[in-house]
Parts: structure tokens; C-alpha cells; sequence
């Protein structure tokens, strides 16, 4: 049973607090914060929220839509960083220097098209805009890519509509090989 309206203003619940600490990284991708005429809201927004789910935000940087810049960090915080999370938010739309998605398809070996499809999905309820996102999930290596949309009240939305699938895929990501579900179920 699907239960988006509810799910998307709901708060952190602890049920989905992580046990161990699982390093995220957000990458804001904006022109605008990069030259410092706009104040990174949303990048400190999704600190927030990653931070009450139980996430240590270990980096948060601020790129311009630059496809290269972008595709450089995400590689970075992967394979030498090693961030299990890395969250991007801005550029995901149709406007020419909205290059997110393309630096992330760039990166990621395997998409996890399912959480995309869900986020455009719900947000569609709140925006007929939401269609226009083109944001991507993925994964490179052991990191789970997540991208979101550059506004504020975007991001935390889409995010809301995801955030209890993550611990899950990081740990399948990991190797778990642990049951999904309990026998018999
Ligand atoms: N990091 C941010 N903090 C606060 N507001 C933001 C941020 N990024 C985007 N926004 C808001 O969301 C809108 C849509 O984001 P989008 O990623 O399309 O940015 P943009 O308009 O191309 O500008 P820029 O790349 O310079 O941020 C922006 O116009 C702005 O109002
Ligand atoms: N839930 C939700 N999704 C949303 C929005 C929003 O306000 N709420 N904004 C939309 C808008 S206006 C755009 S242009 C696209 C892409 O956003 P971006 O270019 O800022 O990444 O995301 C969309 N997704």
C-alpha cells in the first residue's frame, strides 16, 4: 500500500534512524550559490534532514552547473571519498545549463530507476512542474546518487518520498546478504 500523501509531510520518524554511522555528502549544484549571490538554502536544508534521519553529513560543497565540475566531485566523493549517500540538489531540469542528470548518468554503473519514477510520481500531486525534473538515482561503486531539485521546498519533498528506502539500499548495496523480508512473508 502506497501511502504518499501522508509519507510526504511527514517528520523524521525513528524507525529509519541509522544504527551506524553511514557518511553522506551534499553536492549543491547552483550558478548562482557558487558565486556567492545566493545563500546555500537547500544544501543546509537536506543537512537537516539527513542528519535527523541519522546520516553523519560528512562534506557539503557548492558547484556551478559545470557537467565536468559535477561528474569530478561525484567521482571524488565515490571512489576516493567513499561516501555511502551522496545527494546532489539543483540542475536537474530542462534549462540549457541543467546538466545534473547527464553528469550523473556519466558516473553511475547501475540506476535505480525506481526511486526517480517515485519521486516525479509523488511530487506530480504537489506540482505539474515535477515533470520537468530529470533527476536520476544510482550507483557508483558502494555510493547510492541521489539527485533532487535546486529549490528548497523541491528537495525536501522529493526526499521525503525516498528517505525510507535508503538504509535498505545501502545495505544491499553493501553486500548485505540478509533476507528483504522475514520467511513466509
Ligand atoms: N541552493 C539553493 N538554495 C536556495 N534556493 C535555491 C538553491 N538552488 C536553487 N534554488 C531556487 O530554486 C530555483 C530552481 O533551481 P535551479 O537549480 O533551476 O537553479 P537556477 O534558477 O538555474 O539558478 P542557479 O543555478 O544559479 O542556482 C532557483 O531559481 C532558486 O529560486
Ligand atoms: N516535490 C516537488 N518537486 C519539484 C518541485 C517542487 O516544488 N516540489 N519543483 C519542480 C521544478 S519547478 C523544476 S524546474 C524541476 C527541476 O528543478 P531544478 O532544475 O531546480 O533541479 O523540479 C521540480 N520538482
Amino acid at each position: 500500500m502506497w501511502h504518499g500523501e501522508r509519507q510526504k509531510y511527514a517528520p523524521p520518524s525513528p524507525e529509519i534512524r541509522i544504527t551506524s554511522m553511514i557518511k553522506a555528502a551534499i553536492i549543491t549544484v547552483s550558478d548562482r550559490c557558487s558565486r556567492g549571490q545566493r545563500e546555500d538554502l537547500t544544501g543546509e536544508a537536506l543537512r537537516v534532514l539527513l542528519e535527523e534521519d541519522g546520516f553523519h553529513v560528512a562534506e557539503k560543497v557548492i558547484v556551478p552547473d559545470e557537467r565536468d565540475e559535477i561528474v569530478r566531485k561525484l567521482i571524488e566523493f565515490s571512489d576516493v571519498k567513499g561516501y555511502e549517500l551522496i545527494v546532489t540538489n539543483g540542475g536537474t531540469g530542462v534549462s540549457p545549463r541543467d546538466v545534473t542528470p547527464d553528469a550523473t548518468r556519466e558516473v553511475i554503473e547501475r540506476e535505480v530507476p525506481g526511486m526517480a519514477e517515485a519521486m516525479r510520481m509523488e511530487s506530480f500531486r504537489i506540482t505539474p512542474h515535477a515533470l520537468i525534473s530529470r533527476a536520476v538515482v544510482g550507483i557508483r561503486k558502494q555510493s547510492l546518487i541521489v539527485n533532487l531539485p535546486g529549490s528548497p521546498k523541491g528537495a525536501k519533498e522529493n526526499y521525503q518520498v525516498i528517505r525510507k528506502a535508503i538504509p535498505h539500499a545501502l545495505e544491499k548495496i553493501r553486500g548485505s546478504t540478509e533476507e528483504c523480508a522475514p520467511p513466509g512473508s
